[in-house]
């Protein structure tokens, strides 16, 4: 039943991505199929004529039979080959599309934290490129071998009925043991996935430019690829496992295949010898066995070769069933009951309780905390405190697991959670670098002002990252990146791109740390007009002076503002409108900067902590002196 709606899954998605290929490769198979059969029937009429013997006007349409065979089976497997690699290009794309907007469809992030489900989603790729095509290029050749095989036998079969049914006993068992095998090689690959994907984790490590140094300085390279390695090893031991098997079966098969046809034939030259059977019917005798023998060798490796494309599109159906990760509202168009209306009131965290999973100690212990509309907030804590957990169920990257985050009173998640992400602007600590043009950075924040150059470069000002753009080789159109040559062409002396990227010619320019976050920080201005802007840690990487002029401008920009800023230098957030700490999972304190140092507790400690080490001198400095 499984196979069966696998395979219906395969050919819908290929009648989808081109119906009418479908139909020429489905008519082509079918051609190539009663070819073989054909030409062996044409030769034994022809050889029958032969040796009556027949005048040439009877031997004339058998011989031009022929010849059109033969033209059929010399452009046949040609024009099947294009048209199924035509197929497999569009139904990878169409299942790769599909497979991405699945993906694209999960609320939240827990899923890609999975590793069970980030193996699934691997192997759904894997399959997405290949398997449906494969899948139904495999049916299409079990038919034309069906037919083929059927076609032999009935020869077989008028001549000798107990040799058509010897031959059909010495290939089933071929048959069984290549779907167990096959359903072994899906079960393998599932089995393995872990493997393989810390070898890929070794080896993007070990090719990676942020890895580069810390592996260089540490020597840590060599016992890194030694891992590399073990994982390798670990994964050829069972494919070698694998192979040894499938060699069992597969000579054992053979063997008796070859014995099956060795009686056959010896009984073909007895039975003519004795003259119980003409010289056209040794030949097509001889033709059918081993056509039966080739044809079910043939079938079998189809239908094997398409179970197992089909267990791994088992993978890709099960990504692309798998359903919303987090619940949302069951119907968001109507009558945009399920928009948040723009914030009016503010955001409330009522006793939120959150852990990443089941596995995971608390994060958030019954967390209450408003922020309120039009006010900033600033969350302080230490490491580890929650902060960023906070920032994202803001977001609606996770749910809570008991209590609520309501948007003026609304449950978040009684909201469409694409409605809601677009009233936030955020950066996030670990805000990513794209490898796209310094324009094209920033416009990502917001796709309405992608070609804005205005937009852009009014955001890039706010950020303090203006003058740095300008000073690029091709101001906002540099490429932001090492992954990409700017220039794909070859350079005058001949030398390809990768010779030009290796002398330092051509190459996209890559920014310094505080660079790219000030980057980050102006894809988020782009959506400054949205209802609440998330700063987490945006002024992290900067020096000093940056630092001080990303805050006097981030004052300025969020004044009548909601905002969310997290922090852990507590001189460029003390003016906010409330200072928030988290410990232990909840709000330990909250105030303005002037009633929490008068209460003297955490944030007064930690305040003046920061502030004298600014002020006092070091001890070691003091004993020098
Ligand atoms: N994806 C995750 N899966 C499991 N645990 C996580 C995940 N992200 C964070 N945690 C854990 O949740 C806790 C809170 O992390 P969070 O990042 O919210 O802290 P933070 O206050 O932002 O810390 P920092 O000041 O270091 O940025 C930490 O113990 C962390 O290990």
């Amino acid at each position: 039943m499984r196979v069966g709606t696998g395979l219906l899954g395969a050919l819908a998605l290929a009648w989808r991505a081109g119906w009418h290929t479908l139909v020429g490769q489905a008519g082509l198979a079918l051609l190539g199929s009663v070819l073989p059969v054909a030409l062996a029937w044409l030769t034994k009429l022809a050889l029958d004529g032969v040796a009556r013997p027949a005048p040439f006007r009877d031997l004339l349409p058998i011989g031009l039979g022929l010849a059109a065979v033969g033209v059929g089976a010399g452009l046949v497997p040609h024009l099947e080959r294009y048209a199924r690699q035509d197929m497999q290009r569009r139904t990878g794309l169409l299942a790769q599309d599909r497979l991405f907007a699945a993906a694209e469809g999960f609320v939240g992030l827990a899923r890609f934290e999975a590793p069970a489900f980030l193996d699934r989603l691997r192997l759904a790729h894997q399959a997405g490129g290949i398997a449906p095509g494969a899948v139904v290029a495999g049916a299409l050749g079990v038919g034309r071998g069906l037919v083929t095989v059927l076609g032999f036998l009935g020869a077989l079969f008028l001549i000798s009925p107990w040799l058509a049914v010897a031959v059909v006993a010495a290939a089933a068992p071929a048959l069984a043991a290549e779907l167990a095998l096959s359903r072994r090689w899906a079960a393998l690959l599932w089995r393995i996935g872990p493997v393989q994907r810390r070898e890929s984790f070794y080896q993007q490590l070990l090719t990676s430019v942020q890895a580069a140094k810390e592996l260089r300085l540490f020597g840590v390279g060599r016992y890194l690829r030694e891992r590399m390695a073990t994982e390798r090893r670990t994964a050829n031991a069972e494919h070698r496992t694998m192979d040894r098997r499938e060699l069992r079966y597969q000579s054992g098969l053979g063997l008796l295949a070859a014995v099956t046809s060795g009686v056959a034939l010896l009984w073909a030259l007895h039975a003519a010898a004795r003259g119980s059977i003409t010289a056209g019917d040794v030949a097509l005798l001889v033709a059918a066995v081993a056509g039966v023998q080739a044809g079910t060798t043939g079938l079998v490796t189809e239908i094997s070769t398409a179970h197992q494309q089909l267990l791994l599109f088992g993978h890709y159906r099960a990504v692309l069933a798998s359903g919303p990760d987090l619940p949302t509202p069951a119907d968001t168009s109507t009558a945009g009951t399920h928009r948040p209306a723009p914030l009016r009131v503010g955001i409330e965290f009522r006793d939120v309780w959150f852990r990443y999973s089941p596995d995971h100690p608390w994060t958030l212990r019954g967390l209450d905390l408003t922020i309120p509309y039009g006010r900033s907030v600033a969350l302080l804590g230490r490491n580890g405190a929650g902060k960023s957990t906070v920032v994202k169920l803001l977001c609606r990257l996770y749910d809570p697991d008991r209590g609520a985050v309501l948007w003026d009173g609304v449950d978040l998640r009684d909201l469409d959670p694409a409605e809601l992400r677009r009233r936030i602007g955020a950066v996030f600590q670990d805000f990513m670098e794209y490898d796209l043009s310094a324009a094209d950075n920033i416009g990502l924040g917001d796709l309405d002002a992608l070609g804005d150059e205005s937009r852009i470069s009014a955001a890039a000002r706010r950020a303090g990252v203006h003058d740095t753009i300008t000073n690029l080789p091709r101001g906002y159109q540099t490429l932001l990146s090492r992954l990409f040559p700017d220039d794909h062409a070859e350079s005058e002396d001949g030398a390809t791109s990768d010779e030009t990227a290796a002398s330092g010619g051509g190459v996209g320019v890559p920014l310094s740390g505080g660079q790219w976050q000030r980057l980050a920080l102006a894809r988020a201005y782009l959506r400054g007009e949205r209802d609440l802007l998330i700063l987490d840690e945006p002024s992290a990487g900067l020096d000093a002076e940056a630092e001080y002029d990303i805050h006097v401008g981030l004052r300025q920009f969020r004044a009548g503002r909601t905002s969310l800023l997290v922090s852990h230098r507590l001189g460029a957030v003390r003016d906010a409108d409330l200072l928030v700490v988290l410990d232990g999972g909840r709000v330990v304190e909250q105030g303005d900067h002037a009633t929490l140092l008068r209460a003297d507790g955490r944030y007064a400690q930690m305040f003046q902590l920061q502030a004298q080490g600014y002020l006092t001198d070091s001890p070691h400095s003091v004993g020098v002196r």
